[in-house]
């Protein structure tokens, strides 16, 4: 297991633009050699300012598509959707030519629809050229969440689900979310976090202990040819 690269930066800002930079390069190489680009990304507010100077960089977006690693089960007119932030701060400009696929569809539970969501993700083929993760203070990534139901399947290196649904205590809307097998091969895996609370977490996930407490600890275990870069600033 490769030690993680330690990208710091002096503010939000820089990251942002070191990102999108490098986010871009590995996309155009995608384009270059294969004629498309596949690019999972996360929902949340930390990836707002990532997204806008990605979204002016320019691609050959059309052979670009791009989903959420998770999304909450909300339908796009909810202030919690992702898909809806993604679409405010990502699909603009040159990168509005982009394929998004989304999560959400008119249900009151995601169980009744899972199979389509399935299908839809099975579709965008494995192996994503590009996978940056957030992190919440409690550990979770995509929408892993610490000992919820739902978690094991999501975790299970050697599952076949490419979708789980997971049903986070204490919180109001399930949860869908791209699986370990889905997200953990990327080209480029990435963990983008920002601020000293969110470094404090991500040391201690980095000590030892169970991968159910803290789930992003899945991603820092992961057996990977490359490593996984950590994109943190203050
Ligand atoms: O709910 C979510 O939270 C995490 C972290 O979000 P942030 O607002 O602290 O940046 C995010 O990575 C995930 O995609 C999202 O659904």
């Amino acid at each position: 297991m490769a030690e993680p690269t330690f990208h710091r930066y002096a503010n939000r800002e820089d990251l942002a633009e070191a990102l999108a930079t490098g986010v871009a390069a590995v996309l155009a190489g995608a384009i270059a050699t294969s004629g498309a680009a596949r690019l999972a990304v996360s929902g949340g507010s930390t990836p707002k300012r990532f997204f806008e100077r990605l979204s002016a960089i320019g691609l050959d977006w059309q052979e670009v598509t791009i989903t959420l690693v998770d999304e909450r089960w909300v339908p796009e007119e909810s202030a919690r959707s992702n898909a809806a932030m993604l679409r405010r701060h990502l699909l603009q400009g040159p990168a509005a030519a982009a394929h998004f696929v989304p999560f959400y569809e008119p249900s009151a539970r995601p169980e009744e629809v899972h199979e389509t969501l399935e299908e839809r993700f099975q579709r965008i083929g494995r192996r994503f050229d590009v996978v940056i993760l957030g992190m919440g203070t409690d550990g979770h990534t995509a929408s892993w969440f610490p000992n919820a139901p739902g978690l094991a399947d999501c975790l299970d290196p050697k599952g076949d689900l490419s979708v789980g649904i997971v049903h986070p205590k204490d919180m109001d809307e399930p949860r869908v979310t791209l699986t370990f097998p889905m997200l953990a091969d990327a080209r480029l895996l990435a963990l983008h976090i920002e601020g000293e609370e969110k470094l404090a977490t991500f040391q201690a996930a980095q000590a030892a202990g169970s991968v159910e407490d803290m789930p992003v600890r899945a991603i820092l275990r992961a057996d990977r040819p490359e490593p996984l870069n950590i994109f943190w600033a203050p």
